[in-house]
């Protein structure tokens, strides 16, 4: 293993500047990782402030896995073909970058992480007028810890006009401020107003969906809703991660700024996950709320587990995952029956989905398949997208659809953005959802979202 020497990054940034100023590109992107001592990635999420720069943020569930990406040192957006539109991008940046990266841990190196709006058919509003509708970014500055261990990845994009000593120092300086932090600053988040967006009308478009259900439209629909807060300070967005880590087991905690917003949440929702060829994508839908003992616990489970509309949006979605990954993989396996899936105040439906890649496909290839699946969707998926786009009242913006990264060695990791909300200044939009089958009540319906908002709400400072 050949680690990169401080003095030797000087002598990598030189040899890319000849490099540009000889072959003509406009730009050479370096990407240089180092193993530093442990710290704390919300902390170094929190400096990251005082370079103003846009920030992004991710946990793995259950994995001690985390990044904190600061800048952006190379971006990719999209209009339209999305997927192929930014996999191509990648691909001509993956060919093009210097990389040295001696460790063989995934998400360390050059890596990209982003999102992008659930549905790029539906009108946008001004709520999400920040956030491009797909959206990439290769962070300057990009910590990865795994299990205590910290890297720290440098990506650099070098042009003719740069200067070695003037790089490397900036380099020093921006990473002496990013590793200074050793707590955060602690101030109480209190919720002034809370405003329910329309809730009848809501049950009504539940109802309805009920009706197009039964009149074979249209099996399961996902309907979702919005809730508005007004706080009583700007949201410390490094306090919410810190919180959401804090409280949220078993989920990703993730945060995209753009601009003046931030789109953070907790989701509990994996959509796929690549490690060295290896696919894992999850199932998760049918909802029950937690017990307060452990007996009243058991007791909601395993009705959850009997009961026939959960099970059938539950299956909705296992099929539908199944089908679509056996496109792109080999030795898929699914088990029988789903297990419950504990989280703090809710508890799903859960069934893994696992696989091989076969050659010659990639993480882009089973997103865009994916999504959306009947989780976040419906079925079919073409008929419930049409419902949702004419019929529900919110714009879901980057809401439910797939948020996560990608890295040069094609491993990466992609969660279904939900129990989030998005963030600008002192006023925050909570987004939830639930999927409506035939048998669906408006009345229950409302009631599950309601336990939804709960994760995001308690860490701005309602009610857990
Ligand atoms: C749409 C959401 O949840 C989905 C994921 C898990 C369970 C679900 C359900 O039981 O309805 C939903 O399909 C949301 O939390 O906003």
């Amino acid at each position: 293993m050949i680690e990169v020497q401080e003095q030797q990054v000087e002598d990598i940034l030189q040899d890319a500047i000849q490099r540009i100023t000889t072959s003509g590109k406009d730009f050479q992107l370096v990407s240089i990782t180092k193993k530093i001592q442990t710290t704390n990635p919300v902390h170094f999420f929190e400096a990251a402030l005082r370079l103003n720069k846009e920030r992004v943020f991710w946990t793995s569930a259950k994995e001690s896995f985390t990044m904190t990406g600061v800048g952006n040192a190379f971006e990719m957006d999209a209009n339209e073909n999305r997927f192929s539109f930014i996999e191509s991008a990648w691909e001509q940046l993956r060919g093009q970058a210097v990389i040295y990266n001696p460790y063989e841990v995934p998400g360390t190196g050059l890596v990209s992480l982003g999102g992008m709006d659930f549905d790029p058919e539906k009108k946008r509003t001004e709520l999400w007028g920040d956030f491009p509708s797909i959206y990439f970014t290769v962070p300057e500055y990009l910590l990865t810890k795994f299990e205590n261990e910290c890297y720290l990845t440098v990506n650099i994009k070098i042009t003719k006009e740069d200067h070695v000593i003037q790089l490397s120092n900036q380099i020093r300086n921006d990473e002496r401020i990013l590793l200074s932090l050793k707590e955060l600053e602690k101030q109480p988040l209190e919720i002034v107003q809370q405003h329910d967006i329309a809730p009848d009308q809501w049950k009504q478009i539940v109802q309805k969906a009920t009706e197009e259900i039964s009149h074979d439209q249209v099996d399961k629909v996902v309907l979702a809703r919005e809730v508005r807060l007004k706080l009583n300070r700007d949201v410390n967005r490094a306090a919410v991660i810190e919180k959401l880590i804090a409280t949220q087991s078993n989920s990703y905690v993730f945060a995209f700024e753009q601009k003046n917003s931030c789109f953070i949440g907790a989701s509990p929702e994996r959509l796929v996950k690549i490690k060295n060829k290896e696919l894992l994508s999850t199932c998760l839908a049918g909802t029950a709320p937690r017990g307060k003992t452990n007996e009243q616990d058991k007791k909601i489970a395993n009705a959850l587990m009997q009961d026939m509309k959960n099970r059938q949006e539950h299956d909705f979605v296992v099929q539908m995952i199944k089908q679509g990954v056996a496109k792109y993989c080999e030795q898929v396996y699914v088990p029988e029956v789903p297990i419950i899936y504990p989280l703090k105040n809710l508890q799903h439906l859960y069934t893994p989905v696992t696989g091989v890649l076969k050659q010659g496909h990639s993480i882009f290839d089973i997103v865009s398949q994916l999504h959306p699946t009947p989780a976040l969707g419906g079925l079919p998926r073409t008929a419930s997208m049409l419902f949702i786009r004419e019929n529900e009242l919110l714009d879901r913006g980057w809401y439910g659809a797939p948020v996560g990264w990608f890295d040069y060695n094609e491993n990466g990791e992609f969660a279904v953005a939900i129990r989030s909300g998005l963030i600008q200044k002192d006023e925050a939009s909570l987004f939830a959802g639930c999927g409506v089958v035939k048998d669906s009540q408006p009345e229950e319906e409302f009631e599950e979202t309601r336990i939804k908002f709960a994760p995001m709400l308690s860490v701005l400072g309602g009610e857990s």
